[in-house]
């Protein structure tokens, strides 16, 4: 059995993280922070989310949480994970980012963190979309430039970043598929006179609105014909119980930096 700390536990996902770990067999909750303001600081799991039935005291110094921890499930924001990430580098704890929004300089430090632990990091823990990501790519490499591709993800009216993890995932499977870098053929948030597409371009578009879990389609568009692939999670524990996995297989592997499609096998 190996011991779990969430961190962000009052989060959207923090709470149905609290949740899986609690009914997995494989794992043992030791620790949950949120920020010092919060007002679960110094509350038992068990007297805010009773289906827990867990006696962890929520705490705002992530230090000691993740210093008891054999793995770290980490579903925040960008300047919280990189934190994190020293702690668990410093603590050799196995690091569980589901976090997205990160940019280039918080990706260099995971990578140094990886030196000293085991990373798992996905935009998106769910089966379906590592499968997803896997088909896309086969398509990509399939089609060629002739068909364009398209991404579009939908989230509910709370989500920070744009395009989704999920989106981002999607787009690089195309990139790899074709074998192009994304960042040079990146299109996002077309608006007025934006000329004609450009040919070989992976374009994303993003809508917020509601209580939308998450809703991807990768489209290729092609002429007369048009192939859509998709995915819809309608339920956040579908995330949490992923991550309550690639923690316990995380915990099995050595130092790196490894992602969803390795836990599953599906590479
Ligand atoms: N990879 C995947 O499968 C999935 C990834 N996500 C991603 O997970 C992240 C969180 O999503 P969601 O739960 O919806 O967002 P929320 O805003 O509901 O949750 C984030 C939580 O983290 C807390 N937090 C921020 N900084 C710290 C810190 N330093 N220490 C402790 N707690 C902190 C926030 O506190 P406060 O509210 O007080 O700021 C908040 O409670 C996003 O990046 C999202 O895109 C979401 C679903 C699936
Ligand atoms: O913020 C969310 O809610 C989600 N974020 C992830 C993403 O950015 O793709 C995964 C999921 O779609 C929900």
């Amino acid at each position: 059995m190996i011991a779990v700390t969430i961190t962000g536990v009052t989060g959207r996902m923090g709470r149905m993280l609290a949740r899986a770990v609690a009914e997995d067999t494989r794992c043992e909750l030791v620790g949950a922070t949120a920020l010092p303001d919060d007002p679960w600081v110094g509350k038992t799991l068990r007297e805010v989310l009773p289906e827990t039935a867990s006696d962890v005291v929520v705490e705002a110094q992530a230090v000691d949480a993740i210093a008891r921890a054999d793995a770290v499930i980490d579903f925040t924001a960008p300047s919280a994970t990189r934190e994190h990430a020293s702690l668990c580098a410093q603590a050799g704890a196995t690091h569980v980012i589901g976090t997205t929004g990160l940019e280039e300089d918080d990706l260099a430090h995971l990578t140094a963190c990886a030196v000293h632990t085991t990373i798992v990091r996905a935009g998106n823990f769910s089966l379906g979309v590592n499968l997803l990501t896997v088909l896309t790519r086969k398509v990509a490499a399939a089609l060629g430039e002739d068909f364009d591709v398209e991404i579009i993800e939908m989230h509910h009216r709370h989500k920070v970043d744009a395009p989704s993890g999920t989106a981002l995932m999607l787009g690089e499977a195309a990139a790899e598929g074709r074998g192009i870098n994304l960042d040079e053929m990146r299109e996002s948030g077309r608006d007025g006179i934006t000329g004609e597409r450009k040919r070989g371009a992976i374009g994303f578009a993003a809508l917020r609105g509601g209580d939308v879990v998450g809703e991807h389609q990768a489209i290729f568009a092609g002429t007369g014909e048009r192939i859509t692939l998709g995915h819809i999670a309608s339920d956040r524990m579908l995330f949490a119980r992923g991550a309550v996995t690639a923690a316990v297989w995380g915990h099995s592997q050595k130092s790196g930096e490894f992602d969803m499609v390795d836990v599953l096998g599906l590479s």
